[in-house]
Order: structure tokens, then sequence, then C-alpha cells
């Protein structure tokens, strides 16, 4: 599996139902960059279910989420030239989530989650989604990510 900024949260920050890396019950999303893009990759099992044949789309708005806060993350760290090492990432909470469910997404393939940066302001920034289930875009959305510090939640 690629690396992805959540391997740069320290472990408090780690337990993420959608991507922390230590919580074993959750998916562990990686999200990295794929050029101007950030990218995903879930792969829905059979129980994932909606409608036959397509995902629930609750995960779907999951992966929306935790995969634009994962975006954040990274844009942050462009931004402000932090090389990623060790658990020095920027971390990031969902401020906002829009979800917009285009047509049924199949379950019997890998999905792709693709993040545009449309704004980075402060401790926000604005990422612009698409998810992609056998190359044809399914659901849209938009999450506003908001910086939060290392005693966040403590
Ligand atoms: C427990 C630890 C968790 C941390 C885990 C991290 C790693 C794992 C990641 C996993 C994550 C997985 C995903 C999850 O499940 S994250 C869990 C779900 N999210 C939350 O629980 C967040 C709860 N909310 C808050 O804590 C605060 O309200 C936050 C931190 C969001 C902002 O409060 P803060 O006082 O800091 O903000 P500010 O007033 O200085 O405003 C700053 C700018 O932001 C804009 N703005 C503010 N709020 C909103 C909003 N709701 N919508 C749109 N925009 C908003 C605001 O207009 C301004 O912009 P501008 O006017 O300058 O343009």
């Amino acid at each position: 599996m690629m690396k992805g900024i959540q391997d740069y949260y320290p472990d408090h920050f780690g337990q993420c139902y959608g991507c922390g890396r230590l919580n074993e019950h959750g998916y562990q999303l990686k999200t990295a960059w794929d050029g101007e893009e950030t990218l995903t990759r879930f792969t829905p099992s059979a129980y994932h279910t909606a409608i036959p044949g397509s995902v629930y789309g609750g995960l779907l708005a999951s992966l929306i989420d935790c995969h634009g806060t994962g975006s954040a993350a990274l844009a942050l760290a462009k931004e402000k030239g932090i090389q990623l090492e060790g658990f020095n990432a920027p971390r990031c909470v969902t401020g906002s989530l829009q979800v917009s469910y285009k047509k049924p997404t199949p379950i019997d393939s890998t999905l792709e989650i693709r993040g545009i940066i449309k704004e980075v302001k402060g401790k926000k920034v604005v990422v612009e989604i698409r998810l992609l289930s056998k190359g044809e875009v399914c659901v849209t959305g938009e999450v506003i990510a908001i910086q939060v510090p290392d005693d966040f939640g403590k």
C-alpha cells in the first residue's frame, strides 16, 4: 500500500475511523499527491452495499470526508514548505462536507477518490472531490477543512 499523509500524523491522531493508521477496524485511507491532484483508493466489500450492486452512500461520504482532510493537510504542508518526516504533518478536521450523488457507484471495482485544492487561506482549505468507479465519476463533493493545533481533542 502507498504511503499517505496519514502516516505522518502522531499516534494520538492515528485513531480516525476513516484514515487512522492505528485503527484496525477503520478504513485506513492513505492520501497522497498524484501530480496536481490528490488520490486515494478504496476497494469496497460486498457488505458495503446499498441498492444491489452499488456502494452505500454514507460510506462514500466518509471516503470524501477523510480524503478531503488528508488533501488539505497535504496542501498545507506544501504551502508551508514542510518536508514530511516523522510525525510532522499538519492535521485538519472537517468544518463542512458537501456530497452530491450523480449515479449509483458500482461496488465490484476499486474506487478512486481524487481531490483538487481550490483554496488555501490561513488554516482553512477548500478541496473539491471526485469519486470514480470504473473510470466514471459517481459522486462529487466539497470539503472545507480547518487546521487544528497539536493538542486538539486532548
Ligand atoms: C480528536 C482529534 C481530531 C484531530 C484529528 C486530525 C487528524 C485526523 C483527521 C481525521 C479527520 C477526519 C474527518 C473528521 O471526521 S473530523 C470530525 C468532525 N469535525 C469536527 O468535529 C469539527 C468540529 N468543529 C471544530 O472543532 C471547529 O468548529 C473548527 C476547528 C472546524 C473551526 O473552528 P476554529 O475556531 O478553528 O475556526 P475559525 O472560527 O478560526 O475559522 C477559521 C476559518 O474556517 C472557517 N470555518 C470554521 N468553521 C467552519 C465550518 N464549520 N464550515 C465552514 N467553514 C468554517 C471560518 O469561516 C474561517 O474562514 P475565513 O472566514 O477565514 O475564510
